[in-house]
């Protein structure tokens, strides 16, 4: 099948990769002549564990292409992608100006029939304003879908290639069997194609990742009462996660969830509540205590420092928002950044991938290590902000020699606290004795 995808950032590139390995024709357009021109060189310009090695492969067998014109881009397609941005407006909601900008553009550009597909994060209605955006200028035949992606970045390839479901949202027979062609490929047994309407695709995605923001906030809250009451939350945790109706993922607390989706989702979700006249209170306070768990190692932080950190030096490991990426969008270690600066701290940060980003972000306000290690140099403390599985079994011995006193304060509860504290180091970490 010959196919577009417009956008290529991360949703683009892996549904575009993808879609290719298993046999398709596909071009990918972005207004980006930048990132395009990178791209038809065989420079990837996302971080994804997999996706180099089937990019390269596609792109070499023409499989894949990459174009700043829509038109051209369209012409031959019999279906088309929306993998555009719906950041959050000013007020929480999903901004929807490329969704529509571009299908305003699409409707002026149709002669035959084609499956419109928004794979992007959209609110409840967007399929038909998609429609009427189309519609106002083109008027055969056409098909609008909610086909909501579930892939989480660092683990792409394997949620778009081994999905544990696909959700697509259409009341159309002709385009129902597109799709169901398109993603036979992907599915297994036991792991299906849902086809609803498009109302309830698009509420489908909002529910999802607003579901799992609240385990992650209520597992925050459990912690916060072990910190209180003496227990520990990784027994809680384990206590409670083997029991199959709560499941043992997403049940790990931390310093908040970050990362491009949950933190604007949930937002969005909110406000969409709002416009029809519903409070969604869970999530009101599923945000808040968000708010508040980014900063709580910094408390611990200052807590231990008696409250005063100026001239005090950190040595920070992580700034993704979490392992497997360099995806800084509303990563947790930037929060804490902040706060420590504020505070007249001083910081030298290592990141196995996210470091050149964060450079561009906050340019000299912190210093970089080229290792883990040498962060440590002259360091008060360590801070551990993500845990890529390179933190998990440091060298004791070396963190012994290198930081000035044998502190390390834990976001992502990596360690062992009896054998830590055993090394003769002061350690916190999140909802441990
Ligand atoms: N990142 C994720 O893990 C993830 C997972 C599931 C769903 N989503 C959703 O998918 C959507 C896209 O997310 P993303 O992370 O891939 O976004 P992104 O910001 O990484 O990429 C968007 C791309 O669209 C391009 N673009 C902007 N305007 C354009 C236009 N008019 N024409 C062509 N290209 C244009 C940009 O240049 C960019 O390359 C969002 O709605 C997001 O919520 C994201
Ligand atoms: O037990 C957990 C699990 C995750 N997190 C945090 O939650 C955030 C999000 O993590 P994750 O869901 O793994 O990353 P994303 O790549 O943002 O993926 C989410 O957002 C995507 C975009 O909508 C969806 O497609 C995915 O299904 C959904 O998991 C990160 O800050 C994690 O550190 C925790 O604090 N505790």
């Amino acid at each position: 099948m010959k196919l577009t995808v417009v956008g290529t950032g991360y949703v683009g590139l892996v549904t575009g990769t993808c879609f290719a390995e298993t046999g398709n024709y596909v071009t990918c357009v972005d207004i980006d002549a930048k990132k395009v021109e990178k791209l038809s060189g065989g420079e990837i310009t996302i971080f994804e564990p997999g996706l180099e090695k089937l990019f390269a492969r596609n792109l070499k067998d023409g499989r894949l292409t990459f174009t700043t014109d829509l038109a051209a881009g369209i012409a031959d397609a019999e279906v088309i992608f929306l993998a555009l941005p719906t950041p959050p407006g000013e007020d929480g909601s999903a901004d929807l100006s490329y969704i529509l900008g571009v299908s305003d553009h699409i409707g002026k550009l149709l002669k035959d029939y084609k499956v419109i597909i928004d794979k992007s994060t959209v609110p409840v209605g967007t399929a038909e304003k998609v429609h009427a955006a189309i519609a106002k200028n083109f008027s055969g035949e056409f098909d609008v879908v909610s086909n909501p992606e579930f892939l989480r970045e660092g683990v792409a390839v394997d949620d778009f290639m081994k999905p544990d479901r696909v959700v697509i949202g259409t009341t159309s027979e002709r385009a129902k069997k597109l799709m169901n062609d398109l993603y036979a490929p992907f599915v297994r047994q036991g792991n299906p194609i849902i086809f609803m309407d498009e109302k309830s695709a698009e509420l489908t995605k909002y529910a999802a990742n607003s579901f799992l923001a609240t385990k992650i906030s209520f597992m925050n809250e459990i912690a916060q009462l072990c910190e209180k009451m003496g227990a520990d939350v990784d027994m809680v945790r384990k206590g409670i996660g083997t029991d199959e109706r709560i499941g043992k993922r997403f049940l790990f607390p931390g310093i908040g969830y970050g990362g491009s989706c949950f933190p604007k989702d949930v937002k969005a979700l909110i406000k969409s509540s709002k416009e029809v006249n519903y409070e969604f209170k869970i999530l009101n306070a599923v945000e808040d205590v968000n708010e508040l768990q980014k900063l709580h190692l910094v408390s611990k932080i200052k807590a231990y420092y008696k409250e005063s950190l100026k001239g005090k030096h950190f040595a920070l490991w992580g700034l993704a928002f979490k392992p497997n990426t360099d995806d800084i969008r509303e990563a947790p270690a930037l929060y804490i950044i902040d706060a420590l600066l504020a505070a007249g701290a001083t910081v030298t940060a290592f990141d196995p991938e996210a470091m050149k980003n964060v450079q561009r972000l906050l340019d000299d306000k912190i210093a970089f290590a080229n290792d883990q290690y040498s962060a440590l140099h002259h360091a008060d403390a360590l801070i551990i902000a993500t845990e890529w599985s390179e933190f998990r079994t440091p060298v004791f011995e070396k963190l012994t020699s290198l930081l000035k006193s044998k502190v390390i304060f834990d976001g992502r509860n990596l360690f062992d606290v009896d054998h830590v504290r055993e090394l003769g180091f002061y350690y916190e970490s999140i909802g441990r004795p």
